[in-house]
């Protein structure tokens, strides 16, 4: 497979720009280290004489110093975003949008599988293709983490879409036969009702209010539209990376509204490596937890934790991709190898990483990332967790009909919902499980006896599972442990699919990325 060559342009922000923009003395000012401050004196002296300090902190020494101190143009422009969003008259923070689109909204309450109640929500959604009269054409596209309704262009919204090229006639998800469906989660912040949202009980937006929630939860609010549209039964449920849990769940949850399903590098539950990928993204989201503009959640009328965003893109794109690929386009190739090396972005691979999280930071609401990629970690399609879930559920049935007639909040301050205690005493290796919990020993055919239980109710919905031998975030032995596991249930209808190095080098992404043979597969599973 070849790479396709791609030249770059890389806009190295310099001081000027840097202070161009109005500067206020922003709560990060108090954060600066001892350390930083030569950097911030520099800073200062760019404040009186632009140009001058530009030319000063590429050569002059300190006084005093042996060597110059080294310039962060990279630090400057985090620094100057901050100013200029803090120097708005009023918040809002950005709001988070993709353009127009439809809008279901539930007057009924919600109970999430945690305990939380949203008293009424929204689920934005966009649609493609005709419903045909038994209304039985109907394809359910569930989306990855952060991407909303618009999966693709719409005559009211003509920006192309996330899976602009899978979607319209004749393509995999072909508008002469199906009614195509895309929503943006609950949680998220395209539109449906997610942290950013106006909470009805005070007029004020959740932040982190909103209570924890679940892929099966995402999946309870996606059926409530389908109900409001009158679709009974599905076609077929489709989706990719998150999506593909939301297309297993929508199967396991609804077993009778769904005829085939189709999960594309996804996970049936979710494994501690992709946990501990999320986890780290969160973290960062939330160093900011100590920055002041994080603020615990609360910072809709301030300045948005950007910069966390921003590295938790950056460490998501590298899950996202694969190293051969970037092996084949950046090499060791330095942005601007006639300068010095420099500790901001300067090779390829780290400016195109910097590029990703420059562009994302503030398109995507932080408090959404934290709560949707956290009810990642919390998928677990087995067996066990179900019935723990079901009894949690059955335990908060009477706060859901207490709420319904008025006698208790959704949540209130006594409410245990987001308290967390760890163990005191100090975790202890244990012995690894026998694989008592395997149905079958053999490494690659073990299907977990708790998953195979849980997924029983799709034993006999037909199932198409791909994987990408060059993802590392959802790896190929997890589309396999899908497909084995279905079989295990009995299903007799599992097509299992998994792309080779020799394929796709796009990793996690192949999916946005590989018409040809991710769109083909799709397209000769759904007939
Ligand atoms: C976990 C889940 O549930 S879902 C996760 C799903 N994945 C994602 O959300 C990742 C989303 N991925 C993207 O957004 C990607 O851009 C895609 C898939 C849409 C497109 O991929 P590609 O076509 O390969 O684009 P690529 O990743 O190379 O990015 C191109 C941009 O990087 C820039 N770029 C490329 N190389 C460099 C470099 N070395 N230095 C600086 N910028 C660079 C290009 O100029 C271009 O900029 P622009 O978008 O501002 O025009």
């Amino acid at each position: 497979m070849s790479v396709p060559r791609r030249f770059v342009a890389v806009a190295r922000p310099t001081l000027r720009q840097a202070v161009s923009a109005p500067q206020k003395a922003g709560p990060q000012s108090a954060f600066l280290s001892p350390r930083f401050q030569p950097c911030r004196k520099l800073h200062n002296q760019a404040s009186r004489s632009a140009q001058a300090a530009v030319s000063e902190a590429d050569t002059e020494p300190v006084s005093g110093s042996t060597n110059p101190a080294l310039s962060f143009p990279c630090l400057d422009k985090q620094e100057s975003r901050s100013a200029s969003l803090s120097s708005r008259s009023s918040g809002p923070e950005p709001s988070y949008t993709t353009g127009k689109h439809l809008n279901f909204h539930s007057r009924e309450p919600i109970l999430l599988d945690w305990g939380g109640i949203l008293p009424e929500f929204n689920v934005a959604y966009e649609t493609w293709g005709t419903l045909n009269k038994d209304r039985s054409n109907a394809v359910l596209l569930h989306t990855g983490l952060s991407a909303s309704s618009h999966a693709h262009s719409t005559e009211v919204n003509p920006q192309p879409g996330w899976w602009e090229n899978f979607i319209g006639p004749g393509k995999p998800l072909d508008t002469d036969k199906y009614f195509v469906i895309c929503t943006n989660v609950i949680g998220g912040c395209f539109g449906s009702t997610g942290p950013s949202s106006i909470d009805p009980a005070n007029g004020e937006r959740y932040a982190t209010r909103f209570p924890v929630l679940t892929m099966e939860d995402m999946v309870r609010s996606q059926f409530r539209l389908l109900d409001s549209l009158n679709i009974d039964k599905l076609y077929a449920s489709v989706g990719s990376s998150m999506g593909g849990m939301l297309s297993l769940a929508s199967g396991a949850i609804f077993p009778d509204r769904v005829g085939r399903i189709v999960s594309i590098s996804a996970a049936a539950r979710s494994h501690p490596y992709s946990i501990a990928m999320r986890h780290t993204q969160r973290q960062v989201v939330v160093v900011l937890m100590m920055d002041p503009y994080w603020n615990r959640g609360f910072y809709y009328d301030g300045v948005p934790p950007h910069s966390g965003m921003k590295l938790a893109r950056e460490i998501a794109t590298v899950t996202y991709r694969s190293g051969p690929e970037w092996e084949q386009r950046f090499g060791r190739r330095r942005a601007d190898p006639s300068r010095p090396p420099a500790l901001c972005p300067d090779f390829l691979i780290e400016t195109y990483l910097d590029h990703a999280g420059e562009k994302w930071c503030l398109s995507y609401d932080p408090n959404s990332l934290l709560y949707v990629s956290k009810a990642m970690d919390l998928f677990d399609l087995g067996q066990d967790h179900r019935n723990r879930i079901n009894k949690v559920r059955q335990d908060n049935a009477g706060k859901l009909q207490a709420y319904l007639d008025g006698h208790a909040p959704a949540t209130g301050a006594e409410s245990d919902l987001c308290s967390l205690t760890l163990p005191e005493k100090p975790y202890e290796e244990k012995e690894p499980p026998t694989g008592e919990d395997e149905v079958n020993t053999d490494a690659v055919e073990a299907a977990p006896a708790d998953l195979v239980a849980g997924l029983k109710p799709l034993a006999n919905t037909p199932a198409l599972v791909l994987g990408v031998a060059s993802d590392i975030l959802f790896p190929a032995w997890q589309q396999k442990e899908i497909a084995n596991t279905l079989k295990r249930t009995g299903n007799k209808n599992v097509t299992h699919i998994e792309l080779g190095e020799e394929k796709s080098l796009f990793g996690h992404d192949t999916f946005l990325l590989d018409l040809k043979n991710v769109g083909g597969a799709v397209q000769s599973f759904l007939g």
